[in-house]
């Protein structure tokens, strides 16, 4: 049991300023790369998912956060994938959050996690949910990811998407459940600040607000829930491909006195041998590449030597 110190904290004012993409809305590339090199950060509309789908899978999620605590501790604690509470990654971190953390395996189609418990039949609706969201984000990983090349006006269109699809793809689900923290007189951390190390994170969340995203200033801004849509964030891979051009966005969750938030986000990684550098057809004359040439292997694996907070990219940086 990990005891959390930390004094209770102020919860940000909620930005307006978030740009929202719609996806059927024609002109809506070039939005949303202005919403990715100013913020790292945009709502998404119209994505094509399902709210029976959404809320079955959070349906059961909430399910499986409401077993008995020794039941969710048998299936595997997180390291990294599995079951985890309080503690996020290996380094020290501590949240006021419990998590499961699914690896998506993409052969024969793309589903979530070997885990064992899994495939008992009693998980059997909790893991046909999963398997089928992993396919609809994914796909909206997809599209938002062509948006991105259009609005760009880079070819092929498939720059970003066909790395995330790719059938070596690593890509991780994420479900984090932040009980309330009632009692405490005010917020507690839920999940530290940080960027995500992927190409794109796809979040979605119930009604229960939290989430801080840091601007360009240093200022930290709430989101708005809203369950019906799709937050996008750019992760550090895509701010390496883009040559700084998009921002991987700083991030973080306060955990609420009066509501518990459940989050599900899909993180869109490359394939482990994928190279990772600046691409060149986004390099104006005389550009200097920021950063060195490096696997996902090789960012990964140094990534989860790193505390949550840590700047990963810095010792990637020419
Ligand atoms: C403290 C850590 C948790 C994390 C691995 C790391 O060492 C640094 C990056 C963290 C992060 C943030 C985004 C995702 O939630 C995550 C799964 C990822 O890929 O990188 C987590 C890692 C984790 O929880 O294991
Ligand atoms: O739970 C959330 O809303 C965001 C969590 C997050 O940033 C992460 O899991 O990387
Ligand atoms: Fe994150």
């Amino acid at each position: 049991m990990v005891v959390l110190t930390k004094p209770a904290l102020k919860p940000a004012n909620f930005y307006s300023g978030i740009p929202v993409v719609d996806l059927l809305e024609p002109g809506s590339a070039a939005l949303l790369v202005s919403a990715c090199e100013e913020l790292g950060f945009f709502k998404v509309t119209n994505h094509g998912v399902p709210m029976e789908l959404i809320a079955r899978l959070e349906a059961e999620t909430v399910k499986f956060f409401s077993l008995p605590q020794h039941e969710k501790e048998l299936v595997c604690s997180a390291n990294p994938f599995g079951y985890g509470n309080r503690r996020i990654g290996s380094n020290g971190d501590v949240g006021w959050v419990e998590y499961l953390l699914l690896e998506i395996i993409s052969k024969p189609v793309p589903h979530a996690s070997s885990l064992a418990f899994l495939r008992e039949p009693s998980a059997k609706s909790f893991c046909c949910a999963l398997n089928e969201y992993v396919m609809a984000v994914r796909r909206v990983a997809c599209k938002v990811l062509e948006k991105m090349a259009e609005g760009l006006k880079i070819e092929p269109r498939d720059v970003f998407s066909k790395v995330v699809m790719d059938e070596e793809s690593d890509s991780v689900l994420r479900l984090n459940h932040y009980p309330s923290c009632q009692g405490f007189n005010g917020s507690m951390t839920g999940f530290g600040e940080h960027t995500d190390p992927q190409i794109i994170s796809v979040l979605r969340s119930n009604n229960t607000s939290g989430l801080e995203i840091s601007l360009k200033n240093g200022s930290w801004v709430s989101v708005l829930p809203d369950q019906e849509s799709f937050f996008v964030n750019v992760g550090d891979s895509l701010q390496v491909m883009t040559n700084g051009r998009f921002r991987s966005v700083r991030h973080r969750v306060l955990a609420n006195g009066n509501k518990s938030r459940v989050s599900m986000i899909y993180f869109g990684g490359p394939p482990s041998r994928e190279r990772l550098a600046p691409l060149p057809l986004l390099m104006g004359e005389g550009e200097k590449s920021l950063y060195r040439e490096f696997t996902w292997c090789e960012y990964k694996t140094s990534a989860y030597k790193t505390r949550l907070g840590d700047d990963r990219l810095g010792q990637f940086q020419r």
